[in-house]
């Protein structure tokens, strides 16, 4: 603000008392003014009357008096001079005297009066006149008195005369004069009134027109704003929030304060209903949320009573919509329906102990009368009020404890796992006295793995779902049976018992119990049970050992021919240490190429001209010389080398074919592991690029094994193969349950039919003979080579070639050699060398 704007600021931002009692405070000043100017005209107008009335008039009337009393000192004086009669003139004089003394009273009051200095010199002149004229009129007077009438006659006409009319003259002047000044006077009155009048009507009118702004102000800057208020609230409160508010920052006065405390009001207004929109929003959300919990809720305020609940929380109590009408306490919802037949709640329970638990937070979880295990859950609101939250916990406990119960047992067998037969063996070895013995058995099947890949899983299941229950039956009520996985199973034995005797029996009674056939699906089905025993505390005093050592005498049992039950003894953890130790070479001998390929042909039936060769993986071992694929192949399957030791045959055999005559083929085993290999097929495709081998010359030889692992990956896996042009052959055809069903499902390029077929054809078995006919008949209808296998006769090779096979493959013909051999019969024999 600039200093002159300094006053304009101040008056603004006055407040409207101050401005009013400002207001009120200038008409009174201006009704002052006013009446004080009308008080001083009127004492001025007074002032000039009173002059004119004491002072001018009787200046006036005593100076017509002089002249009359002059005139008639004169007349008197004229009268003396005619007087002849002597008596007369004593009266004459006494008149004359009374006449000059009033002549004398008459100037001395008119002298008194005198109030100016023009008055004074006036009256001067006109005493000094009058002075002259009683002088000469004493001339005439002496002149009477000496008797000299016409002398005093002459004098009084004469000088007399002329000086009685200069003093008359001069009193004129000073009548005049007084006149003239009681007419100023006068006009003084005049202009004094008229100037009242007129002052009092501009004062009037000026009065007027502060009153009528004061008035005008008033209506615009108060009422006006103050309607504008009224009327602005009277929106607001009916709800028309947009209605507008002046501005109230140009004012700081009391409408200014109203405008700012409006706008506040309506701002909190606005903000009050938004935040009543918005609650309400908040609300209906809350109903939204509340309606699709997946739980019951309800909510009570700090009186207990509902505040919202859904419908899961009414149906769980089988609650009437009008139990849960807004407004019910708890007690009366539940102790309605409680008596309508529903179920005890125990809300006032949980209540209590949430109320005086620290938290505020209670849990509780009980079981209904009809059978139903229920959660409440009861949590205290800030600032009163509670929350409960209803939960039918009943399937969900249902399911924990199948979980649980899952955790710790066989899912197929029900039997105990690993992990309960583990605790229990640990908790059952921590409970045994010195005389007390534990005895642990583990029970391995004999040929379930045949029947599991022959027969499928579903009828593997079955069947190791009977012989659990076989278990069940052999062992008593103390014992423990648990299934490990496959086909293991385990026991524990536990006391009051002799042992190693009570295992003894265990152990005959599972071989022989077992060892019944089974029937599943239609099928009868024999395996066997291997069973190897540790005893507690003698062969371990913790489960792990005695689940190792009695595995241990299990692999004894499984190695001295099946069927038989073996007890732990000290040398058996030798061979265990054997097994890990031929594993520990297998992986050198991948590493340090110890592995290499032996070959054996294949022979045409017709001309005996060899047509390919199989690949047989041979271990070259520092110390033991040549090792047979059967000695270590199952072990590398175990542990997963078969992969990478399957990827090199694969590599090798292609690479040494690729240098072969093209019309000679390469077959080349590959185990079920390798098909699980998702990337199996890129692999062969890597292995004939590498080689450069053509791909019709390779032939995959697959078993059985292979298809029933996973038969749809694998069929895809040939599938993509078969199209790239490689050959699939299936091996060990007919000693498998289902190995014509395979042909069903996949095209075959090859069967080779089993050695021990070809060997019983020697002997001349009938049965053998009906296989090999019926396999070579099969073959031929459906366009399928055969070659047999292990033909180590005439006889036999006679025998197959009368039957129809197509090729031969055995040490009659052709032994498994080295591939320098190969290369150098076929340097020597080129491409067409004749066997034997
Ligand atoms: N008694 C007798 N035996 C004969 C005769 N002719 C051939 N054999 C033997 O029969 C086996 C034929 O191979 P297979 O049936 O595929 O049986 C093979 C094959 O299943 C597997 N195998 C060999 N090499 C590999 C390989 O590289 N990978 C895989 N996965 N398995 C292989 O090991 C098995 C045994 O192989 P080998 O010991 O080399 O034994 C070979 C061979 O030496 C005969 O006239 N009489």
């Amino acid at each position: 603000m600039s200093w002159h704007d300094e006053p304009i600021g101040i008056m603004r931002n006055a407040s409207i008392r101050a401005k009013l009692s400002g207001a009120i405070v200038f008409v009174m000043l201006l009704i002052a003014a006013v009446s004080g100017l009308g008080v001083a005209q009127i004492i001025s107008v007074n002032r000039v009357t009173t002059e004119i009335r004491e002072v001018r008039l009787p200046q006036v009337e005593l100076l017509e008096k002089l002249r009359r009393l002059a005139l008639q000192h004169n007349l008197v004086v004229m009268r003396r001079l005619q007087v002849i009669d002597y008596r007369n003139l004593a009266e004459i004089d006494a008149s004359l005297n009374e006449t000059r003394l009033d002549l004398n009273t008459a100037s001395a009051s008119f002298k008194a009066t005198i109030s100016s200095p023009e008055e004074a010199r006036l009256f001067a002149i006109f005493s000094h006149a009058w002075e002259i004229y009683l002088a000469s009129l004493d001339q005439v007077n002496d002149a009477i008195d000496s008797g000299e009438l016409e002398q005093a006659t002459e004098y009084a006409n004469g000088t007399t005369r002329l000086q009685y009319q200069a003093a008359v003259n001069e009193l004129e002047n000073l009548i005049a004069y007084a006149k003239a000044r009681s007419e100023d006077a006068a006009a003084r009155a005049s202009t004094a009134v008229s100037r009242a009048v007129t002052q009092s009507l501009i004062a009037l009118v000026i009065a007027s027109l502060a009153a009528l702004g004061a008035v005008f102000w008033v209506q615009r800057n108060v009422s006006g704003p103050l309607r504008n208020v009224a009327h602005a609230m009277r929106r607001l409160t009916i709800g028309d929030h947009t209605t507008p508010i002046p501005e109230p920052s140009p004012r700081r006065d009391e409408i200014g304060v109203l405008l700012f405390a409006l706008a506040g009001y309506r701002d909190a207004l606005i903000h009050s209903r938004e935040f009543a929109r918005n609650a309400e929003r908040e609300w209906e959300r809350l109903r939204a949320a509340v309606a699709n919990m997946p739980v019951g809720l309800s909510m009570f305020d700090a009186s207990d009573r509902l505040i919202i609940c859904n419908r899961i929380y009414c149906d769980m109590y089988g609650l009437a919509p009008e139990d849960t009408l807004r407004g019910r306490t708890h007690h009366e919802i539940f102790a309605d329906a409680f008596r309508h037949g529903g179920i005890y709640v125990p809300v006032a329970e949980v209540l209590a102990e949430a109320r005086s638990s620290h938290s505020g937070t209670t849990h509780f979880v009980y079981e209904t009368s009809d059978d139903r295990i229920l959660s409440l859950g009861i949590q205290n609101i800030a600032g009163g009020g509670w929350i409960a939250i209803h939960e039918d916990i009943t399937a969900r406990r249902r399911v924990e404890e199948k979980i649980r119960h899952m955790a710790r047992h066989d899912a197929l067998t029900d039997l105990g796992n690993r992990l309960l037969f583990r605790d229990s063996l640990e908790d059952a070895l921590s409970e045994i006295s010195d005389k007390e013995r534990i005895a642990v058995l583990c029970i391995d099947l004999d040929r379930f793995k045949n029947v599991n890949d022959t027969l499928g899983h579903p009828v593997g299941d079955a069947l190791l779902q009977a012989v659990a229950d076989r278990l069940r039956s052999c062992i008593s009520q103390n014992d423990i049976a648990a299934r490990f996985g496959g086909d293991e199973f385990a026991i524990i034995q536990l006391g009051p018992v002799q042992q190693p005797e009570a295992a003894t029996d265990l152990a005959r009674r599972i071989v022989r119990i077992v060892g019944e056939p089974y029937e599943i699906d239609g099928q009868q089905i024999i395996i066997g049970a291997s069973v190897g025993i540790a005893i507690a505390p003698l062969d371990g005093s913790n489960a792990d050992t005695l689940l190792k050592n009695a595995d241990m005498a299990l692999y004894t049992a499984k190695a001295d021919g099946r069927g038989v039950y073996r007890f732990f003894r000290d040398e058996m953890s030798l061979r265990s240490q054997t097994r890990r130790l031929l594993e520990l070479e297998l992986r050198r001998a991948l590493i340090s190429e110890e592995l290499c390929l032996h070959y054996q042909p294949m022979f045409s039936m017709d001309n005996r001209e060899i047509i390919g060769f199989e690949a047989l993986l041979r271990w070259n071992h520092p110390t033991r010389g040549i090792v047979a694929p059967n000695e270590f192949i199952w072990l590398a399957e175990e542990v997963g080398l078969i992969v990478p030791m399957g990827q090199w045959v694969l590599e090798q055999a292609c690479r040494d074919a690729a240098s072969w005559p093209g019309h000679i083929s390469i077959a080349v085993n590959v185990s079920p592991v390798q098909f699980r290999e998702r990337t199996f097929a890129d692999q062969v495709l890597a292995a004939l690029a590498a080689s450069g081998l053509e791909a019709h010359r390779l032939e995959i030889e697959i078993t059985e094994r292979v298809l029933i692992a996973d038969t749809s990956m694998t069929l895809a896996i040939l599938q993509r193969l078969h199209e790239i042009g490689v050959r699939i052959a299936m091996d060990d055809f007919g000693t498998g349950y289902s190995s014509l069903g395979y042909l069903r499902q996949f095209h075959f390029d090859r069967i080779k039919i089993d050695r021990s077929f070809v060997a019983d054809l020697g002997e001349g078995d009938q049965e053998s003979l009906a296989i090999v006919r019926a396999v070579a008949s099969l073959s031929s209808n459906l366009n399928i080579a055969t070659t047999a296998e292990g033909v180590e006769s005439e006889q036999q090779f006679e025998r197959l070639r009368a039957e129809g096979c197509d090729t031969v493959q055995g040490f009659l013909l052709g032994m498994p050699v080295p591939a320098e051999e190969v290369s150098r019969m076929f340097a020597e024999g080129g491409s067409a060398i004749s066997a034997a």
